[in-house]
């Protein structure tokens, strides 16, 4: 089955062109659809009619199901695209005229974008939850709280010789916007949004030849990376993009550390330190036929660091003692395949703990920027408060609302239009 979406003024006209006539709004009626100019029938489906505003877009809309085959779609679209004033339309064109009718904030719209690339089930859980106005309505609420303590401060500008204004406007609307400079630094801190869109960037590390890339190939079940005896085999830094029981994770491989015996080797180590201090959480492959894990950690990681003790077949059998530096410590056979599943069990509920819940997250660059902006205007605004006159003091806290309402698009967002829709397929 193949969906035809019209949008627009000349909506109606067209549809009634190929159907006959309206059906009744937002009812499917079976119709069928003739080429206007020739009067042949080319094919029996299903049409909509959804009168604007009332329609996804804001617009007059018209929907016809028909048969999905080439032949059947090349007809039909082409006797659509007779009538005059229609045309193709351009990727994201459809959610941008919703935007831009007043349908949908940006931040849903981004989050439809999302909703429509998921990947993962908790992918399309966030987006979900952003496309149906989660983010937006957080952000919503934040401006308007900045808009009432800017009331506040304006109130002392406009009336400052009238009896009937609380002479304390001004002091009640400072814990107000303390709150919120706390409420957004918070939003800022919270990574957890990023973790479930980007995925958690897990790195694999250890000494040469404990079995890093016979890992990643057992996890990636695939031949990825190249496995030998050989110590200093892998270089190149290798990634590998996981679903982890509905989790996006990606994998990397780096280079075994040890002093390096070449510059070529050197840069690989370079390399795999670099990504470590980007990782999420860093496996530590150790190999346990050269006896127990170290007692000390042995690599500096900000992130959780994991004790993963490999070649079990090969261990003499005595239990691997507990090190207090491993976030957590299993045994494996990278190559036999023993203990795999443990791993990924624990790695997919240490990315679901991390990314608890569907809140609502800053998730993209633009997002963070934006309450960046508003975070640093507001922290000037206080720290000035007792400083700044109120005409001030009101204009540093609307450009702080200004920037929150750039996020929803509410506001100044004629720039960023095209880089948001860009993102979406045509007919969306
Ligand atoms: N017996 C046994 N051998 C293993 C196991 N895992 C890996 N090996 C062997 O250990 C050797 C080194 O494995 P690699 O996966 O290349 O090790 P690496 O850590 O990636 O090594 P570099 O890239 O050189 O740092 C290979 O000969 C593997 O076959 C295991 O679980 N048991
Ligand atoms: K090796
Ligand atoms: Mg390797």
């Amino acid at each position: 089955m193949a969906v035809l979406r019209l949008s627009g003024p000349q909506a109606g006209v067209a549809l009634t062109a190929l159907a006959g006539r309206l059906p009744e709004p937002r009812r499917a009626q079976l119709a069928r659809l003739r080429d206007p100019a020739t009067g042949e029938v080319l094919d029996q489906g299903l049409a909509l009619w959804f009168p604007g505003p009332r329609s996804a877009t804001g617009e007059d809309m018209a929907e016809l199901q028909i048969h999905g085959g080439r032949a059947v779609v090349a007809a039909v679209l082409g006797a659509v695209l007779t009538v005059p004033g229609l045309r193709p339309a351009e990727a994201g064109e459809f959610t941008r005229r919703a935007f831009l009718n007043g349908r949908m904030d940006l931040t849903e719209a981004e989050g439809l974008a999302d909703l429509i690339a998921a990947e993962t089930q908790a992918q399309r859980r966030l987006a979900f939850a952003h496309a149906f106005g989660h983010l937006g309505q957080q952000v919503e609420a934040w401006r308007g709280r900045l808009i009432r303590a800017m009331a506040l401060v304006e109130a002392g500008i406009d009336f400052a010789d009238e009896d009937d204004v609380p002479a304390g406007a001004r002091a009640l609307a400072k814990p107000e916007v303390a709150a919120l400079l706390e409420e957004l630094t918070a939003a800022l801190a919270d990574r957890r949004g990023a973790l479930v869109r980007e995925g958690a960037l897990i790195a694999i590390a250890g000494l040469p030849n404990a079995g890093k890339s016979s890992l990643l190939n057992a996890l990636a079940r695939r031949e990825v990376a190249i496995v030998s005896d050989e110590p200093g085999t892998t270089r190149d830094l290798l990634e590998v993009a996981l679903d982890l029981d509905g989790h996006k994770a990606t994998l990397v491989d780096t280079a075994g550390l040890r002093e390096a015996e070449s510059r070529v080797e050197a840069e690989g180590i370079r390399r795999a330190r670099a990504r470590m201090a980007q990782a999420d959480l860093v496996l530590w492959v150790h190999d346990l036929s050269d006896g127990p894990a170290p007692a000390e950690p042995p690599v500096a990681a900000e992130a959780p660091l994991w004790l993963l003790g490999n070649k079990v077949d090969r261990a003499a059998g005595l239990p691997a003692p507990v090190r207090s530096w491993a976030g957590h410590q299993l045994t494996l056979s990278a190559a036999r395949g023993e203990g795999l599943e443990e791993l990924t069990g624990a790695l997919s509920r240490f990315i679901a703990e991390r990314a608890a819940g569907e809140h609502p997250a800053l998730l993209r660059a633009r997002h963070r920027a934006s309450a960046e902006e508003a975070r640093a205007q507001i922290a000037h605004a206080l720290a000035q408060w007792d400083r700044l006159d109120d005409e001030l003091l009101a204009e540093e806290l609307r450009l702080a609302a200004r920037a929150l309402g750039r996020m929803t698009g509410a506001i100044g967002v004629e720039d960023l239009l095209d880089v948001v829709f860009r993102e979406f397929c045509i007919g969306k």
